[in-house]
Order: C-alpha cells, then structure tokens, then sequence
C-alpha cells in the first residue's frame, strides 16, 4: 500500500524530530543531489550541456561566487537514511543544473543539494525567486560554488533561456507550505518555463521537483495555476496525497520517496509507476486507521489479501452470487459485458435479469450466466440502462423496475420481499439516475465525471464535468458524504471515497479509455462485493478497500490486454483471469 500523508500529517511527523535535531534537511537535500546526480551521470557526456573541458563555465551576468569549494555547511549528511545513499559514481563535473529556490525550506532543501551538486564540480546557479532564502542553506551554497541570482534583479526570458541550456532544472519554489495557486513572481516564471517547456518538446532539460512539483494542491491534488511538469519528483518522509490524485499526479513523473526518519515509516524504497513496490510502516495493511487527509493506492499484495480465493470447502453458492441488472434491447452490449467482466473475475454464480432478447444474447457469450431470479449476494445495476426520467416514465423494457427493486433491497427497504436481505451492490449508469434513499457503504456508486456532475447537481451542488475534473478528490468526497455510499469516480486516475478513506489508483493504459470498459469494471466490482457480501455489510470500510481493489485488476487486465495497443472492452474481461492468477500467485 502506498500511503500519502496530508501536509498537517508531515509537520506533526516532524516536530518531534526538529525537537530532537534530527539533520531531516541535510538528510532530504542529500537524497536529492543523489537522484539529480544519478541521472547526470548515466547521461552520456557528449548529450550534456557542458561546456569543454577546461573552459569556465560562463555564469549569468551579475553572478556572486563566493566561498571555497571545500567547505561543507551540512551537518549530519553522513547519517542519512536512504537504503541506497552511497555515493553516485560517474564524472558529472561541468554538467550544469539551474535551481528555482523559494523563500521557505522547499528551497532550503534544493539550495543544500545545490551545493552538493556544485561540490561534484556541476556548474549550478540558484535564481532566488523571493526577497527570503534559506539563510544557512544559501550560505553553505554559496560556500560550495553555487551562482546565485535574484529574480527580481533578471528578466524572466533570461531564466528561461538558462533553463534551457542547462542538464537539469530543480524545482524548490514550495513545498508542503504551499497555498493556493503560484503567486507571482514564482508563478509568472512557471508560466514562463511551462510555454518553453512545451515549445522545446524532448530537448528540455531533466526536471526534478523537490517534495511536489511547486503549485500543485499538496492535500488534494488541485492544479490551480501553473506548475512545471517533472520528470521526477524526490519526495521526504511520506508520500503526499497531491502525488497520488488527479490531476496533479500526472505533474509529478516518476516519484522517489525517501525516508528521512519519520517513526511511522519503517521501509522506503523508491519507486516508479507501478512497476516497484514501496512498504511503509504500520500503516501498510491496516485499512482503517487512516488520517483525516490520508489518500491511498493498493497494490498487487494488498489486491491478494483482499481477494475472496475459493478453498476447497467452497461451493458455487458459498463463493457469492452476483445479480446483474444491466442492458437494454437497445443497449445489449452492456449486459454481455458486465456479465463477462463478473464471470470472468471468478463468481460463483452470475445471474442475469432483463429482457428476454438481452438475456439470449449473454446466453450466447457466457453460457455460465443464469438468465433467471433468485438469491444474490450482490447486484451489479444500472450498465446499458438508460437515465430515468420521472417524467417520461421508464422506456426500457421493464429494467427500471427491476433496478428499483434492487435498490429497495440494497437499502435494506424492502429487504425480505426481494432478495432476503441487505446486500451490497454496484451502481452504475442509468441506475445513478434511480437513487431516491439515503445509501449505506455496502453501495458503491462508479460514475464517471460527467455522471457525477449530474448527480451533484440532483444533490444540489453547482458542479459541471469540467468541474469534476479539476477536484476528483473533493467531489468524490462530497457524494460519498451527501448520498453515504462509497463512490468510485472513474478515469485514468481512479478515485474512490468511502468511509474508510480515499484511494486513488492509476493501474490502466489510456487506451482503457473505450466504450464498455466501465461495464467490465461494474461486473468485477460485483463478483468481489458477493464473494465478501457478509463482510462488506459488517464493516463499512470494506467497499472502498474492494472498490480500489476491483480497479486495480481491472486496470491491469486492460494493461495486459491492451500490450501498449488499442484494447477492446471484452477482451479487459478476457485478461481477468492471469491477472488474478498473477496477484494470488
Ligand atoms: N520542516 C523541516 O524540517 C523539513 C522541511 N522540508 C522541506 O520543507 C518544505 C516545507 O517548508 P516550509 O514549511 O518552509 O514551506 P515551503 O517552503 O513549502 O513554502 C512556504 C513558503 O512559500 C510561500 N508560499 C506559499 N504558498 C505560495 C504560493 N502559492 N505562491 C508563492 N509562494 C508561496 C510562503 O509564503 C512561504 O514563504 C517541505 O516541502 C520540504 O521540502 C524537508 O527539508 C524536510 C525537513
Ligand atoms: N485516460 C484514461 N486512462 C486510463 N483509463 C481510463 C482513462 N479514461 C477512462 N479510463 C477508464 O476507462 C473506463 C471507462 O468507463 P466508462 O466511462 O464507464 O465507459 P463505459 O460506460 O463506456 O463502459 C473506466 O474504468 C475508466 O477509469
Ligand atoms: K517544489
């Protein structure tokens, strides 16, 4: 499990050791310039933008050098804690690095590793974007080499243009301390470096933010100004919830946290995409102690511990039934679909019920479905049905009826009549449009952004999609709080809010973007909902644990499927199975 910490969470984190002189500064600048020379040194020299061998390096005018090249300033750099701190070997000498420092300990941090840079022999210049700097960390940068230069005293171009020409840009405008949007200077410049990155396309120097990208919304992954895309951000101590969520994880590449002595964090490893793991401390599988701010990401283990694998006990009845409810004769592709993505993620049993014409055709494509009533463990409502109007009245061949009353029972309203009792259920589609009762958790509502801003706005809220978009976390949150369901918005971030917490996970391709996807995804979600039905109704947290779960094969699935090319929606269903097999494996 990867867990993100809210900035309050991170200063809390650090007061004790700041009490203690825990060097966390010298510790975090340390694995900074290790991750900035790693990537200097595998480079090869001659794509450098160094100058010859032997020549000085030319310094913006108005440059202060001052210091000598031996004195360090860094206490405690020799304790460091990352597990892979020894020295980064290879000749980075010339390689030139511009750091954009700001007025707090973000910039402290860069200012620090700045000056370890400058003492490998990289040419660095820090242009100070305020009237503040880190006074001992400008010192000791200073005292290392470094050129400094004050934004106030340059033209933004100029900056830009040594951007350009250099290896690499570090990014310690803000850190944890951010509010809102990039005021100006900083802002102004990012704008800047933003238009130049995009105009420059691969030839922009290697970028790397120090704890976040500056500008994003560190709590709640807002982007609400500019903020210069990295190719890698060095985070300290936790990750935070703003590298995990939408949008502004796609501002943070590929992200290393490293562990500065946080007692909470046991192991830290670094990490890129979804390809290693990081384990952090006690808080790895607990599932529900998570902070007020905390924002998750499961992963392949925390999937397997969840996944209701059949013993040798088991029968077809005991592995949990999923109901579906899903297609019109307008829309059948929908109930194949659904159907497909519940038998294929290992169901005991799959029911459909619909249409007579719909339920032939799944009968076609899945022979396993039972296209009769009877008990369920959990439904699967809404794909392929089209939005209710009350006014209009249901057009769709009796489903709305049917999706009502599996919600009555799904409330627990009408629970003895329908199906025996309360179940949990997947809500899809045209079935967000039917919800006329407050839900319990065992409900789990998986709109995309476009269906939640219509049923935000049922609930009252003025939240277009593009609205959505920009405050996944937040919008999620607000439904999961007005409806009590646990609500998984889709999209290539995965955002999922229930009582538990949030998760944000980013398993699929973009090529998982295709009509039907959500459909396969509703059925996983349902098979796992009735393979766990009794412990999804005992404990609240559940759903989102196997919500986040569900995505996660799902993504994989389409990954598996999609093998870097266009993926169709049932072959996702198809991929189901060697991706479980894989996770229990
Ligand atoms: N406290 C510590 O001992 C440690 C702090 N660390 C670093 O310190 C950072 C937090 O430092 P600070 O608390 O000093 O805060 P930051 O350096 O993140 O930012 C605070 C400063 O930025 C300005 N600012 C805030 N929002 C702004 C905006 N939207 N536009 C322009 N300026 C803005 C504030 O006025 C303030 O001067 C962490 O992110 C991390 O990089 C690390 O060195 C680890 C140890
Ligand atoms: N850019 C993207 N990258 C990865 N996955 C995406 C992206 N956009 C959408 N998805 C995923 O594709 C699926 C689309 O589902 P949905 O919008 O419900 O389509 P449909 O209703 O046609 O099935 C969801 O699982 C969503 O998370
Ligand atoms: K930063």
């Amino acid at each position: 499990m990867k867990d993100a910490w809210s900035s309050d969470e991170i200063r809390k984190a650090e007061e004790p050791l700041i009490a203690a002189g825990v060097p966390l500064m010298a510790r975090a600048a340390y694995a900074l310039a290790q991750a900035v020379l790693r990537e200097v040194a595998a480079r090869p020299a001659g794509s450098r933008a160094t100058r010859p061998a032997g020549r000085p390096a030319p310094r913006p005018s108005g440059v202060r050098l001052r210091g000598s090249l031996s004195s360090d300033g860094l206490p405690g750099t020799a304790r460091v804690r990352p597990a892979r701190s020894a020295e980064t070997r290879g000749d980075v000498r010339g390689a030139r690095a511009l750091l954009l420092v700001g007025p707090g300990n973000n910039g402290g941090d860069t200012l620090y590793a700045g000056a370890h840079l400058a003492r490998r022999g990289m040419s660095v210049t820090a242009v100070l974007v305020s009237a503040r700097a880190h006074e001992e960390g400008l010192a000791a940068f200073e005292a290392a080499g470094g050129h400094v230069q004050r934004l106030a005293d340059v033209r933004v171009p100029t900056v830009v243009q040594w951007a350009r020409a250099s290896d690499v840009v570090l990014d310690g405008l803000v850190g944890v301390g951010a509010r809102g949007a990039l005021r100006p200077p900083a802002g102004g410049l990012v704008r800047a470096l933003v238009e130049a990155r995009e105009a420059a396309g691969r030839r922009w120097p290697y970028t790397v933010a120090v704890d976040i990208p500056s500008g994003i919304g560190v709590d709640d992954g807002v982007v609400p100004g500019p903020v210069l895309t990295a190719d890698r951000t060095v985070t300290f101590g936790a990750l935070k919830p703003g590298l995990l969520l939408p949008p502004a994880a796609g501002f943070a590449g590929t992200v290393e946290l490293v562990d500065i002595g946080f007692p909470d964090v046991s192991v830290t490893d670094h990490w890129a995409g979804a390809a290693q793991r990081v384990t952090l401390g006690r808080h790895a599988m607990t599932g529900t102690d998570t902070g007020p701010g905390r924002v998750r990401r499961m992963e392949p283990a925390d999937v397997a511990a969840l996944w209701p694998a059949p013993t040798a006990r088991d029968h077809k009845y005991t592995r949990g039934v999923v109901g579906v409810i899903a297609g019109t004769s307008t829309y059948p592709g929908a109930a194949v679909l659904a159907t497909s993505g519940a038998v294929r993620a290992g169901a005991g049993m799959v029911r459909y019920l619909g249409p007579e014409d719909v339920g032939t055709r799944v009968l076609l494509a899945r022979p396993e479905v039972v296209v009769a009533g009877g008990r369920v463990q959990a439904w699967v409502l809404g794909p392929g049905v089209p939005a209710y109007d009350p006014e209009e009245g249901p057009d769709d061949d009796g489903q709305a009826r049917r999706v009502f009353g599996a919600l009555a029972a799904v409330t627990g309203v009408l629970s003895e009549d329908v199906t025996g009792g309360r179940m949990p259920a997947v809500i899809d589609a045209g079935a967000l449009t039917m919800l006329e009762h407050r839900l319990p958790a065992w409900a789990v509502l998986t709109p995309h952004a476009g269906e939640l801003a219509e049923l935000l706005q049922g609930l009252g809220h003025e939240a277009d999609r593009a609205a959505v978009e920009a405050r996944p976390l937040h919008w999620a949150r607000t439904a999961h709080q007005a409806t009590g369901a646990t609500v998984l918005l889709k999209g290539a971030v995965t955002v999922v809010a229930g009582p538990g917490g949030a998760y944000a996970q980013a398993d699929a391709p973009p090529w998982t973007a295709t009509a039907g996807a959500g459909d396969v995804l509703a059925g996983i979600l349902g098979t796992l909902l009735a393979g766990r039905s009794a412990d999804v109704v005992a404990d609240e947290t559940l759903a989102a644990r196997l919500a986040a779960a569900a995505v996660l094969v799902h993504g994989r699935a389409a990954a598996r499927a999609s093998a870097g090319g266009p993926v169709a929606a049932l072959e996702i269903a198809r991929a189901v199975p060697a991706v479980i097999a894989e996770l229990l494996g």
